[in-house]
């Protein structure tokens, strides 16, 4: 804080005029918590039918009305209430200490409201932070008497829950029976006693990975398939029948303490070792800190990390680590004070799933994908997302017209997850495979028997296979056309002027004039030169006009056609569209025959046996060259060559194979090389490029701002280098002083 800010700070934070509240108020209020109080059920049920974020919206308005006239807040308003009222299917329990909710901080401003009013409360800012992750699973209570698991029940409204014992006992990694010091093979492990009563507070839940399975059992059995982990692991454990609850991969992860006898703690984050020592499910991400900037450390770093737990996760919890501190405080009639939840963004939204479209790619592959009405998640709207295949489509269980749950978690592309099965009414319908290719109406195959994907099989003149190829022919892992994009590639194909990609480097200025592209541009230049007041803009069609237009765009296109002849091999290899050949595998073949003649002239065996390449690529390779009905491919080849494409490499025959049989993997930026520089070094030299490190990995060079890449190759022990160095291994194969990894163990 500056020195001009010594004075004690007033509270910025004006809280709402309060007035008693009006009969409009009160209606209001009905009718909030009503829909609280419903959706809440519905949510402890394992079927909500509204996202968290808009229950959130919901909860907050209640609050907010509550805040201006606390009239309104009655011990009865669910704003003052734990979870849900019970179902009958489960006996009802007490539980001997309450189990309560957490308070919610949306932003640094809430966060840092709580630590300063708990500081006050405390009368000390000399305390610790646990931070944790936000499990978004379901609250289960187990209680432990002499170390027997005796009974787990659900939060329930926070006295009483539902006993679920016997359903808890099938879950994996919850120990029926307590470790005791003595039953450990290592001492250090369990150091406290087992005592004669210990309630032990966490969350159940079903790891993401799990999910897809359990949905297309669901699917297969003829149920409706869930929403999210978070649904199928309520729904799961909430079963009457022990056994279907034990057919989940169901997992528990523990995170606190409620009664205990015969024993005391002093610190949160030594329970969780005396309740890792008993041998129960604790985290390994929490992690104790003394400062509210390192608490927000803790939460951007796990914001970033959002998916890499193996449970969802909802937000960030952040507990005063001392005990007596945590007594001090007491708690609401629904949350400790001691604790925040810090909520991230969310992920998931619900939206309605309007229409599953088809559509033909690069390569033939038909790939269904969901229409849905246009919705904010992540920063961005989405109005998309694949759905990869029919048999995708089935084991999501989804209808078009169902609401669905979106998924979309930072730059990941956006997954359709589930249905919303209880909004269904009836009018919704099954997605069926189209039989024939919506854009050329040629009957649909899979490529081999047993493939999942189905495929158009008219390659060459399907018009949404040619555009996507074109497209992707001038994309920036291809020949990188930087003025040809999705909707100019689309022109030249509907005016005629191109029939396949075979002649785009023999385009003139006189087929771009037939385009749509001239006739869009010709419009913006009019456009311009009308808001700029320049008459000699609006010229009538001849060859003053034309001459602008073109300048503006068709030159440019040109001149970039000219331009991108001289890219490098593996860049002309990935711009032909062979099925399997990226950027990666197109280097490697690049690298090693140096020209597309001695490619094509290549057995798939001599392919294959390329570092990088395989058989499978191999095959694909072969195919395309050779394949029955592929003369067009070699139409293609020897027209592009024929308009000055360079098909080979400049090949500095001097540069020594230095690299053979060792894999380098780049990471962080270097200064003499850029990515694909850097790349193409190890490639000429024999070496394989790898992307990833592992115990393959022979050397790691280590660039700035390296991140996890660098770690790892600590982690695993592989040496590591810095630019010099990296020079030094290219020019000699060996780095002085450096000794490289030993070999690996065969793989098994
Ligand atoms: N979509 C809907 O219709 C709907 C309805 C009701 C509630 N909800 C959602 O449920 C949540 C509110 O429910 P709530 O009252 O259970 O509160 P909460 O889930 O936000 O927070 C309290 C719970 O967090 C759990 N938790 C997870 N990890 C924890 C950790 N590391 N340490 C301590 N506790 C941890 C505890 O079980 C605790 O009971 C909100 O996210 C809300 O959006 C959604
Ligand atoms: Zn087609």
């Amino acid at each position: 804080m500056s020195e001009q800010n010594a004075e004690p700070e007033v509270p910025t934070e004006t809280s709402a005029p309060q007035a008693p509240a009006s009969s409009a108020d009160r209606h209001r209020w009905d009718e909030l918590a009503e829909q609280v109080r419903q959706h809440r059920e519905a949510y402890y049920l394992g079927r909500p039918t509204i996202s968290d974020a808009a229950f959130d919206e919901l909860y907050r308005s209640l609050e907010a009305l509550e805040e201006e006239h606390p009239d309104l807040r009655v011990p009865e308003s669910p704003t003052q209430e734990v979870g849900a009222p019970l179902a009958t299917t489960f006996d009802a329990v007490d539980h001997a200490e309450r189990m309560l909710s957490l308070d919610n901080a949306f932003t640094s401003e809430d966060l840092q409201a709580w630590f300063d009013r708990s500081r006050a409360d405390a009368g000390t800012t000399d305390l610790h932070y646990l931070c944790e992750l936000k499990i978004d699973g379901l609250a289960v209570n187990l209680t432990y008497e002499d170390g027997r698991l005796v009974r787990a029940a659900t939060r329930g409204d926070g006295r009483t829950g539902e006993d679920i014992t016997l359903n808890v006992r099938t879950i994996e990694g919850v120990p029926h029976e307590l470790r005791r010091p003595a039953d450990a093979d290592d001492a250090d492990t369990a150091t406290v006693d087992v005592p004669p009563l210990v309630e032990v507070r966490g969350e159940v839940f079903l790891p993401i990975e799990a999910f897809g399975d359990l949905n297309e059992r669901q699917v297969e059995a003829g149920k409706a398939a869930f929403a999210n982990p978070r649904n199928a692991a309520a729904g799961s454990l909430r079963q009457k029948d022990p056994r279907v609850t034990a057919s989940r991969p169901l997992r528990m992860i523990v995170h606190g303490i409620g009664a205990r006898e015969g024993f005391d703690i002093t610190r949160q984050s030594e329970a969780y070792e005396i309740l890792a020592g008993w041998g129960l499910p604790v985290t390994t991400h929490s992690r104790v800190v003394t400062s509210l900037g390192e608490v927000t450390e803790y939460i951007e770093h796990w914001g970033e990390r959002r998916e890499s737990a193996e449970h969802e996760l909802d937000g960030v919890v952040v507990k005063i680590d001392e005990v007596a501190v945590q007594r001090q405080l007491g708690a609401t009639s629904r949350a400790p004070r001691w604790a925040i939840a810090w909520k991230y963004p969310p992920q998931e939204v619900n939206t309605k799933l309007l229409d599953i479209q088809v559509n033909v790619g690069r390569t033939g592959r038909v790939t269904p994908f969901g229409v849905m009405e246009p919705v904010t998640v992540a920063g961005s709207t989405v109005s998309m997302a694949t759905l990869h295949n029919a048999h995708e489509v089935r084991r999501k269980g989804v209808l078009i017209g169902d609401t669905v749950v979106l998924r979309k978690a930072g730059d990941v592309i956006p997954e359709i997850l589930g249905p919303v099965a209880d909004l269904r009414d009836g009018t919704e319908r099954e997605f069926v495979m189209p039989t024939h290719c919506p854009s050329c109406g040629t009957e649909l195959a899979p490529a081999k028997e047993g493939d999942k994907d189905i495929r158009c099989p008219n390659q060459r003149t399907c018009p949404s296979q040619l555009h996507e190829r074109l497209f992707s022919l001038a994309g920036r892992g291809a020949f990188d056309i930087e003025s040809l994009g999705w909707e100019g590639a689309g022109a030249l194909l509907e005016a005629g002027v191109l029939t396949d990609e075979a002649g785009v480097f023999e385009l003139t200025a006189d087929d771009l004039l037939q385009t749509d592209l001239y006739t869009r541009a010709v419009k913006k230049a009019e456009l311009t030169a009308a808001e700029e007041g320049d008459p000699e803009g609006v010229l009538p069609p001849g060859g003053v006009r034309e001459g602008r237009v073109l300048s503006a765009v068709g030159v440019r296109l040109l001149q970039n056609l000219e331009q991108v002849k001289e890219q490098p091999l593996w860049r002309v290899l990935v711009a032909l569209s062979i099925r399997h050949v990226g950027p990666t595998a197109a280097r490697a073949l690049a690298a090693h025959f140096g020209s597309l003649e001695a490619i094509r002239s290549s057995t798939t065996e001599e392919l294959a046996a390329v570092e990088g390449v395989g058989p499978t690529i191999a095959e694909a390779v072969t195919e395309w060259f050779t394949g029955e009905g592929t003369d067009w491919h070699r139409d293609i080849v020897d027209r592009w060559a024929a308009a000055g494409v360079r098909m080979a490499d400049e090949r500095d025959e001097s540069v020594e194979r230095t690299l053979e049989g060792l894999t380098v993997v780049v990471t962080g930026s270097l200064e003499g090389f850029s990515r694909d520089e850097s790349k193409e070094a190890i490639l000429i030299r024999g070496g394989k490029a790898s992307g990833s490190v592992s115990k393959k990995t022979d050397y790691v060079v280590v660039g700035a701002n390296a991140g996890s890449k660098a770690a790892k190759a600590e982690e695993l022990g592989v040496p590591m280098l810095d630019e010099d160095q990296f020079r030094e291994l290219l020019e000699t194969g060996r780095v002085e002083g450096v000794t490289p990894s030993p070999p690996a163990p065969p793989a098994d």
